[in-house]
């Protein structure tokens, strides 16, 4: 059986991602519109039209008027921007927080790409808020470095023409669009703190998340729970500090879906810091986009992958 996939905005740095994952699949077929015809809505419509999914890559505004415009058609779709995250008719595309949201994701005509700094924090602070480990009220602080690709086109010719040298902190008045899907989906009930940064480099991605309050000896029973959470995952993997050594390298996971996992800090003094390595382009953008879209298909989740 062979499907047609149709990527909105995929001359983009995360459609042009997806469409290398799935160019050379024989269970796929891309339907593509040429330079022409890439931004006109009859021509996309009717794209829309022939595909069994489609997916968008295109900024929020974009994203909003087109699901606006395919409404009553039937289309299934996946939307890769911050549009639809919260939204309570979409299904939120990140398989393995539970088996009730894989499902919902297999079966649904709408789902929402985590972003990408919100996928190491929810992956995170979801099992260890719903196992009791971190209290849902906890004060907290998210840190994140990425690398330039993810401020998309427009940030990668900034740091490529020279303009941009970086690197920099930015979104300190924590207005930043990914706050509202990690409280909404790691079940916080209270707002943390979100100091995100970019770095002189293209790909690559860390988030940390700093338990000044854990206890000596409870850095144990964090990284048990995130283990027990994504035991048998394929693409969630929780390593040990020594897997890294004294430097962690945000790009040792680039060009894969993979994300790792970890805890580090001083058993004997308490205090610890959570960990999540990923390729904001991989399982933060198009990775991710392809395994919902596997997901939705009924097929092996890594294929292509
Ligand atoms: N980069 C990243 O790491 C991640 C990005 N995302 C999200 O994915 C979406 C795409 O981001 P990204 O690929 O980085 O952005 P880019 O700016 O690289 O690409 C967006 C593409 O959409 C096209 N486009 C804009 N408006 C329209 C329209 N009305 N009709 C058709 N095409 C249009 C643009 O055309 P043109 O080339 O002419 O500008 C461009 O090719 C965004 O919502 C972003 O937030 C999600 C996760 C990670
Ligand atoms: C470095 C950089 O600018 N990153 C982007 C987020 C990229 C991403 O994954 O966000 P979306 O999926 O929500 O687009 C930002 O902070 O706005």
């Amino acid at each position: 059986m062979t499907y047609k996939v149709f990527i909105d905005g995929e001359v983009g740095t995360t459609g042009l991602q997806i469409r290398a994952r799935l160019e050379g699949r024989d269970d796929i077929r891309l339907i593509t519109l040429g330079e022409a015809d890439r931004k006109n809505i009859h021509a996309r419509l009717a794209a829309f039209g022939e595909a069994d999914v489609g997916i968008l890559c295109l900024p929020d505004a974009a994203a909003v008027e087109i699901v606006a415009a395919l409404a009553g058609t039937g289309t299934r779709v996946i939307d890769a921007s911050t549009a639809h995250r919260v939204h309570p008719d979409w299904a939120f595309g990140f398989p393995e927080l539970d088996d009730a949201l894989r499902a919902r994701i297999a079966s649904g005509q709408f789902v929402s790409n985590p972003g990408c700094y919100s996928t190491g924090a929810i992956a995170l602070l979801y099992p260890l808020v719903q196992r009791g480990l971190i209290a849902a009220d906890a004060a907290l602080s998210i840190n994140a470095i990425s690398g330039y690709s993810g401020g998309g086109k427009a940030m990668i010719a900034e740091f490529e023409s020279g303009q941009t040298d970086g690197p920099f902190v930015y979104a300190t008045d924590q207005k930043h669009k990914h706050l509202p899907e990690i409280i909404a989906h790691a079940g916080l009930s209270r707002r943390p703190v979100f100091v995100p940064s970019v770095g002189p480099y293209e790909q690559g991605m860390i988030v940390q998340i700093p338990l000044p309050f854990l206890e000596p000896g409870q850095g144990a029973a964090i990284k048990a729970a995130l283990a027990d959470h994504y035991t048998g995952s394929r693409f969630v993997s929780v390593v040990s500090p020594e897997h890294y050594g004294p430097r962690i390298d945000p790009r040792r996971l680039n060009g894969s879906n993979r994300m790792e996992l970890s805890v580090h800090g001083n058993p004997d003094t308490g205090g610890a810091v959570l960990i999540a390595l990923l390729d904001n382009l991989g399982k933060g953008a198009s990775g991710a986009a392809v395994q919902n879209l596997n997901i939705m298909l009924g097929l092996d989740e890594g294929l292509g992958l």
